[in-house]
């Protein structure tokens, strides 16, 4: 689609998310991988805007630790976190199918919340920009039948809330408000905004 501007830097993404991989080359900036191993526990007090942003400031702090910081290095390093909020209630990724099934019973015909904080940390000076976007989403009314045969597709349990919406949990979403991409796991034009505070303008 786009390619690589010159005189841009390149991103690390700190996820092992193929969803993340594949919105950010949206970009057309050059991107490596480089998976964080952060710690994930947060304080029980800690707000949805707060768990968000202060996991993704955790992942992407985790692996500009790891690199090499040397002077001139112009990399952005990219992390990025995803929850699903229903009436205050926080919720990551199911533990196990039970637990897939009783998120989608509590989501099933009502309005929630999908918050992705993303933070950006330049190597060269540890610049730092951490931001988040919120997506309300309306789910249809789910059966029994219905939730027990799409938790059985497997495709719940690697993410929060335990549905895609960019796979099959499509067929459970009625409505959005707000940016799609930020329900995926990376708002990309929220990534733009942040990137223009470096000075790295995209397209
Ligand atoms: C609600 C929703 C979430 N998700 C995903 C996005 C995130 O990958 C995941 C939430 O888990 P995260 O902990 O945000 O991310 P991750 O563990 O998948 O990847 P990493 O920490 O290495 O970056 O849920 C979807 O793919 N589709 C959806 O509709």
């Amino acid at each position: 689609m786009s390619s690589a501007i010159s005189n841009n830097p390149t991103l690390v993404l700190a996820s092992s998310s193929p969803r993340r991989r594949e919105l950010i080359s949206l970009l057309g900036l050059p991107v490596r991988i480089v998976p964080s191993n952060a710690d994930e526990h947060t304080p029980e007090d800690w707000t949805p805007d707060q768990i968000v942003e202060g996991l993704a400031l955790r992942k992407a702090s985790a692996v500009k630790n790891e690199m090499m910081s040397g002077n001139g290095d112009s990399s952005i390093v990219v992390g990025s976190d995803t929850i699903v909020v229903l009436n205050g209630e926080v919720m990551g990724k199911p533990r196990d199918e039970q637990d897939a099934k009783d998120m989608l019973h509590r989501l099933s015909g009502n309005v929630h919340e999908v918050y992705t904080g993303v933070s950006c940390i330049r190597v060269s000076d540890s610049k730092t920009v951490t931001a988040h976007r919120v997506t309300k989403v309306k789910m249809r009314a789910l059966t029994e039948g219905q939730i027990s045969r799409y938790v059985a597709t497997g495709e719940p349990m690697d993410k929060a809330g335990a549905y895609g919406i960019q796979e099959i949990g499509a067929l459970l979403v009625e409505s959005i408000e707000g940016c799609y991409f930020n329900v995926v796991g990376l708002p990309v034009s929220l990534l733009a905004l942040q990137l223009e505070q470096f000075d790295v303008t995209v397209p």
